[in-house]
């Protein structure tokens, strides 16, 4: 079985005195796969989201980022593991002044030292690699809402993170669209080895993308179900789980 670069052990999450949004969440990603964390509004996706990369502070629990600890990183080792991480928010527009080629070298600018040649040859490859080579030179406001979300993915993957987090990537994507990211998404995890969290509820885009994925639920305060999307759309006897995936009424 490939490595585990994240593993989150017990997970609780709570804000103030409130009961947990969640808790008892234990699973494991490895290495090159997509996988997708899904469920219904409010159940917790982007908190735990937010929790994997040290935004929020868990109630309970453990988690592992590339074999450390996100608990015990303190000060400069916990910057240098959380850099190791490429984040793309739902709401992550990119920097309307900005040409695209500026918006993916805006990490690099921040967090190395490359100098505006290198910088510039960088971002260069990362929008080539998303398939937009020659939009590098267009505003935000001069592209599609497919072509800002692949821009979005060029910019996150700047510094080269072995694990890169999607919140909710198709959202306000027509189903073309969001079928050509979908296949963005699957290569590059198979052609570079890049770990994919991905937040969201579409199911085509789970069965399209998804090697493994777990499923939170709000009313259980936790996870209801764990492993290959197509296996549990075929086998889960759990109401919920059913529901979903075969979009049944629960
Ligand atoms: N900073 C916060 N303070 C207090 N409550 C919060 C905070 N962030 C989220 N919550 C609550 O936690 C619960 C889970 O929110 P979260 O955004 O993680 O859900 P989600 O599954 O991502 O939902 P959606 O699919 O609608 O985006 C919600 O009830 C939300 O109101």
């Amino acid at each position: 079985m490939t490595e585990a670069v994240i593993r989150v052990e017990e997970l609780a999450v709570r804000f103030g005195t409130s009961p947990p949004i969640f808790r008892h969440v234990s699973f494991e990603v490895r290495r090159g796969e997509v996988f997708i964390i899904l469920g219904g509004s409010g159940c917790g996706k982007s908190t735990l989201l937010k929790a994997m990369i040290g935004l929020i502070e868990p109630a309970h629990g453990d988690i592992t980022l590339l074999g450390e600890r996100l608990a015990e990183a303190t000060g400069d080792a916990r910057r240098a593991l959380l850099r190791r991480l490429g984040v793309m928010w739902q709401s992550g527009a990119l920097f309307g002044s900005m040409t695209l080629a500026e918006n993916v070298e805006v990490p690099l600018e921040e967090h190395t030292a490359l100098p505006a040649e290198a910088r510039a040859a960088v971002a260069r490859a990362k929008l080539g690699l998303v398939g937009l080579g020659d939009a590098a030179a267009k505003l935000p406001s001069e592209i599609s809402g497919g072509m800002a979300k692949r821009a979005g993915i060029a910019r996150a993957m700047a510094l080269d993170p072995p694990i890169l987090f999607l919140d909710e990537p198709s959202a306000g994507l027509d189903p073309i669209t969001s079928a050509g990211l979908d296949k963005l998404i699957v290569d590059i995890a198979r052609g570079t080895g890049t770990t994919f969290v991905v937040v969201t509820h579409e199911l085509q885009s789970i069965l399209a993308i998804g090697d493994r994925c777990i499923m939170l639920d709000k009313a259980a305060h936790g996870m209801i179900a764990e492993g290959d999307p197509r296996k549990l759309r075929e086998e889960s006897t759990h109401p919920t789980v059913r529901a979903f995936f075969r979009r049944e009424a629960a």
